[in-house]
């Protein structure tokens, strides 16, 4: 039978991945909604080619131009608009990928969890921002989630089928997270004092959206998957063990009691995560290049240096600190790389900034969604106070 998929998120590089797993089944899967915030032309072209009910888009102004532009086109697609919108096709579809990038993708994403959806986790920060709340929502709503994100897709990959409950309950002691290092894994501190925006978004082995990019170039990319692994495997933060893998062929590993590592593998493309949440618990033909080992040669693995590397302590100090921390640190990186990204503060003043606000920022229970919401809102606020400080300081 034929399922339906809104793709929130859909003129992103996961948006676009996943669009191009799905054209592949056409008899398996058929789009119901497709989301962007303000890529008009690039969601009417994905209109032409997919055909959805319904596309969403932030504003009424870009809604109207799109209303007009499928007219033109004779394409019956409706055009929405606004967080209410995004939140009714995200519970209206069968399978719902969250790839709306930062903690904008929240409200949305739970509304499918509650309305019990099989729901591709791509987005992480709405997970590190609520992360007991989410996996409560999850566990009541029966929503099948699906961690696409590559490490923890691989993870649950290498993890027995009924791993909910705890990792002592199927025999695993540690998850080990790989990082390439990014960009700059092997830069000293005077020369990441200098890097540029487009420096910091060329990854080595990913192609992915400019935020999470920058995030890999500092680690903050690993610190939130650190959180992410801890809420989707029921993990603590000592059993997540970081380990730097410049290549990207092993997506990351599980160690269990006996002494096995089992360590999941494959080409850097996302589309065989976005497949695997699709398809599960069969498996789908996605398009990526088999992995050819000769030419890889070799796998490398270091330990992360979190000197150079600051943002990926404080994660885990964030979740040491548990509550709204996350939250908090979440919000803060978002105000940093937008600054950084917009060439208005240095690369290495990221952390500063996501450390000065999770110092003074007073850490509460996440018991409510008011209550991260209301943490995000602070942090942000105080984000951008010590970006305008800074700026007027010089
Ligand atoms: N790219 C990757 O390989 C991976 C990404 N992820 C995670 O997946 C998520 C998406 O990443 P990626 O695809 O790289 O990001 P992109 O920046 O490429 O795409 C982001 C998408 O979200 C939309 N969007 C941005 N802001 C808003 C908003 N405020 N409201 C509604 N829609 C919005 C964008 O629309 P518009 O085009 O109009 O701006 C676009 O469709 C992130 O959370 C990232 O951490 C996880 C693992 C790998
Ligand atoms: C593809 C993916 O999952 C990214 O999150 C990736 O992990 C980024 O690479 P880093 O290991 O450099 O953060
Ligand atoms: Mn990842």
């Amino acid at each position: 039978m034929t399922q339906t998929v809104t793709v929130l998120g859909a003129t992103g590089s996961i948006g676009t991945s996943t669009l191009d797993v799905i054209a592949r089944h056409p008899e398996r899967y058929r789009v119901h909604a497709l989301t962007a915030q303000s890529s008009c032309q690039a969601l009417l072209e994905l209109c032409r080619v997919h055909r959805p009910e319904v596309a969403v888009l932030s504003g009424a102004e870009d809604a109207h131009w799109l209303t007009r532009a499928l007219a033109d086109s004779d394409l019956p697609t409706r055009v929405a608009y606004g967080e209410t919108a995004l939140c009714e096709v995200a519970a209206a579809a069968d399978i719902v990928m969250s790839a709306i990038v930062g903690a904008a993708a929240l409200t949305p994403t739970l509304a499918a969890v509650r309305a019990g959806r099989r729901v591709l986790l791509a987005n992480k920060e709405a997970l590190v921002m609520s992360g007991a709340l989410f996996m409560r929502e999850v566990a009541e709503s029966g929503a099948v989630l699906l961690p696409i994100d590559s490490e923890h897709n691989a993870i649950f990959q290498c993890l027995p089928h009924h791993h909910r409950g705890g990792l002592s309950r199927c025999g695993v002691n540690r998850l080990l997270l790989t990082a390439s290092g990014g960009p700059f894994r092997e830069w000293d501190m005077t020369r990441l004092a200098r890097v540029t925006p487009d420096q910091a978004c060329a990854h080595p082995n990913w192609s992915m959206g400019r935020k999470i990019s920058v995030d890999s170039a500092s680690l903050m990319n690993k610190g939130l998957e650190l959180i992410e692994a801890c809420w989707l495997f029921d993990a603590t933060h000592e059993q997540v063990e970081v380990v730097v893998h410049p290549q990207s062929v092993i997506h990351s590993m599980a160690a269990y009691i006996d002494g096995s590592v089992i360590a999941q593998m494959g080409n850097p493309d996302m589309r065989t995560p976005i497949a695997h949440g699709l398809a599960w618990p069969e498996r789908i033909e996605t398009g990526v290049a088999p992995l050819d080992l000769f030419a890889t040669g070799r796998l490398d693995f270091e330990a992360p240096d979190v000197t150079r590397f600051p943002c990926l302590r404080l994660a885990r100090e964030a979740m040491m600190i548990g509550g709204t921390a996350p939250a908090a640190l979440n919000a803060a990186n978002e105000v940093a790389v937008a600054a950084f990204l917009a060439e208005r503060i240095p690369f290495m003043t990221i952390p500063i900034i996501v450390e000065r606000v999770l110092e003074q920022l007073a850490h509460v229970p996440a018991d409510s969604l008011e209550h991260i919401l209301d943490m995000d809102r602070q942090a942000r606020d105080m984000a951008t106070v010590e970006l305008e400080r800074r700026e007027r300081s010089g």
